[in-house]
């Protein structure tokens, strides 16, 4: 038995994704959510995971939301974010059958200031829940993590009570994640924060578990956005079983990972971190640097390698009136950036588990 024999292909929102991430966690896989920017980013990360033979996550950041409507479109209240989130969702779920693997479509971190963002992304929620029974996308983030416990878990309830009522499932931040995120850097947060407590795990679960089952967690276990100089980050993935130990046995639980995890920072991550982190209850794991470099890296390489293709639109090594039409379309060298970043997202899978799940 696998992924398609108890959700369908294309995006999956509710239940599906219930059963999707109840799934993994018994199996003891994770699946990665790939931040996407561009309908070739998406294309990619979906191309990958079919090639697998699992299913994905696709993201998209505040900026990279924005970047989808067009660097041209002015954000003024958040409406770049709102449309390109609306936009790269509708492109998803376009073709996200066609790869014939379950898709989960999601918008990843949002802060406090950026709730007008959350907003307009719900708007569409409900309005696409009108119309079709489910959500337009499968989840969001709220990251209220620079704000009190209180205070974040009081507004997180407020919108989970609004979101299941359209099985729309939450992911919730707890503890910070260092580095940079939505050009916010934390890479001096005291170190206290980057480590969540067992007692801030149990305080979510109680009060979100009275609304829905449908949340995920992103605790700090050390996690930082970026790629650094090896030993810069310290992860203690190992929390992870404190917090689903102190869970189960505060509330008299069958479970022994009564609780989905979300592993942010997932660049850069030894396979030996995402190891346990996994076998600990991680369900989803961001990643988003390594595959902005692998897209990168594939036009580098093209570039380097025809260099001599590259430099008129007309006259290379062949010939001085030979047209270079073939190398400079973007087609060709963007069809590159793809190649390389399927191959990186594969390496997630693969290092998650998430192959040949089907
Ligand atoms: O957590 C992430 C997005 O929310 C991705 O982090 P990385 O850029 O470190 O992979
Ligand atoms: O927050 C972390 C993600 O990597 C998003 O980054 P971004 O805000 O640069 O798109
Ligand atoms: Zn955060
Ligand atoms: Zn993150």
């Amino acid at each position: 038995m696998g992924l398609l024999d108890i959700v369908p292909s294309g995006v999956i929102t509710g239940d599906d994704v219930r059963k999707v991430y109840s799934y993994a966690s018994k199996h003891g896989f994770a699946i990665p959510a790939i931040n996407c920017t561009s309908s070739s980013t998406i294309n990619a990360a979906l191309e990958a995971a079919r090639d697998v033979k699992s299913a994905i996550i696709i993201q998209f950041s505040n900026g990279g939301a924005a970047y989808y409507a067009g660097k041209g479109i002015s954000n003024k209240d958040q409406q770049a974010s709102i449309l390109g989130a609306v936009a790269g969702a509708h492109h998803v779920r376009a073709v996200a059958k066609s790869y014939g693997i379950p898709v989960i479509l999601h918008s990843d971190h949002c802060a406090k200031n950026l709730l007008p963002w959350f907003d307009g992304m719900l708007a569409a929620d409900e309005e696409y829940f009108a119309k079709h029974g489910e959500p337009l996308f499968s989840s969001h983030m709220l990251d209220l993590s620079e704000e009190s416990k209180e205070e974040n878990i009081e507004i997180c309830v407020r919108y989970l009570e609004r979101m299941a009522k359209i099985n729309c499932h939450l992911e919730m931040e707890i503890g910070i994640t260092g580095g940079e995120e939505d050009g916010v850097d934390n890479s001096d947060v005291d170190n206290a924060s980057l480590y969540t407590q067992p007692q801030d795990i149990l305080d979510i679960y109680n009060a979100f578990s009275k609304i829905t089952d449908l949340f995920s967690i992103a605790a700090a276990f050390g996690n930082v956005h970026g790629v650094y100089a090896p030993g810069n980050v310290k992860l203690h993935p190992e929390l992870l079983g404190k917090h689903q130990a102190y869970v189960k046995e505060e509330l008299k639980l069958e479970s022994d990972k009564p609780v989905w995890f979300v592993f942010h920072g997932g660049s850069g991550s030894t396979e030996e971190d995402i190891r346990v982190a996994v076998s600990l209850g991680v369900v989803k794991m961001n990643v988003d640097t390594d595959t902005q470099w692998a897209y990168w890296e594939g036009i580098k390489q093209f570039y380097e390698a025809k260099k001599a293709y590259l430099q008129g639109q007309v006259g290379n090594p062949e010939g001085e009136n030979k047209p270079n039409k073939k190398f400079y379309d973007p087609r060709v060298w963007v069809r590159e950036a793809e190649k390389t970043m399927v191959t990186r997202v594969q390496q997630a899978c693969k290092d998650l588990g998430n192959v040949e799940r089907l």
